[in-house]
């Protein structure tokens, strides 16, 4: 399995709770190396780029606003296939839906509040990798 790379976000709402250790921790424990972070404050114009491909959506306008309530925590891991690995321990969209042990399960509190933002594939999380990180921020 190749070693690849997938970008995160830990959203405000685990930002405001000081989860973002316990949410970083359950990251490396499934087997995810953190080779690049930093904590931000999104501006309304990065929360609109970067959920552009949602603009149409009912909740966009309520997305963009909870994004930027609070600082985030952007983070590049890398693992054998690193999109699906993060997926499978963030869980479901939904923390409703989320498996037990998942991280949305474990601490999130809505589907808007849902603690995390992982890529959904590898051609998107280059595309959100270089939206926040130049290439010299990546340490692996
Ligand atoms: N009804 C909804 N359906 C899907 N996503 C939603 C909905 N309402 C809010 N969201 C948020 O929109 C986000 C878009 O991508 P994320 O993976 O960050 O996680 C999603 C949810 O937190």
């Amino acid at each position: 399995m190749a070693v690849t790379r997938t970008f995160s976000i830990i959203k405000p709402d685990a930002t405001r709770r000081n989860l973002t250790g316990a949410v970083t921790k359950m990251l490396e424990d499934a087997g995810l190396r953190v080779v690049a972070s930093k904590r931000i404050q999104m501006t309304r114009e990065q929360a609109e780029g970067f959920y552009a491909v949602h603009k149409e959506r009912p909740f966009f306008g309520e997305l963009v606003e909870f994004m930027i309530s609070g600082p985030v925590v952007v983070q590049v891991l890398e693992g054998e296939d690193a999109v699906k690995r993060n997926r499978d321990v963030m869980g479901a969209t939904n923390p409703a839906d989320a498996d037990e042990g998942t991280i949305r399960k474990t601490y999130a509190e809505s589907i808007e509040a849902n603690s995390v933002h992982g890529s959904d594939s590898d051609e998107n999380a280059k595309i959100e990798i270089d939206f926040f990180f130049n290439e010299d921020e990546l340490v692996g």
